[in-house]
């Protein structure tokens, strides 16, 4: 399993990413997409890297404004994992845009 990051390390790792805040119980990046359809197409494809790297976001939709939540929930807090599963969301909102 991983290891839980403490706050100094959540603070240097989410500092690098893309308009995440949060702390050592979760990471969120709330993003705006320009239409339902866009934002739709955007989870899809998160849901396909989520599978991928066996590591889920819990993910909030309202209409075209996605939060996206990266805790390692069998961990009960941040990880490793989370960040790179923020840093592939990151990638794949910047292709979006
Ligand atoms: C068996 C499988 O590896 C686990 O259930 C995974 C799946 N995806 C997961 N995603 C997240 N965010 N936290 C988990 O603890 C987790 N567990």
């Amino acid at each position: 399993m991983a290891d839980l990051l403490d706050a100094d390390s959540v603070r240097s790792a989410v500092a690098v990413l893309d308009g995440w805040e949060g702390g050592t119980d979760a990471i969120v990046r709330t993003v705006g997409l320009r239409s339902f359809p866009a934002a739709i197409a955007v989870v899809d494809r998160v849901a396909k890297v989520a599978e991928e790297m066996d590591h889920h976001p819990d993910i909030d939709i309202r209409w075209r404004t996605l939060t996206f939540r990266c805790v390692t929930h069998s961990a009960g807090g941040v990880t490793t994992r989370d960040i790179a599963l923020a840093n592939r969301i990151d990638r794949i909102l910047a292709d979006a845009s």
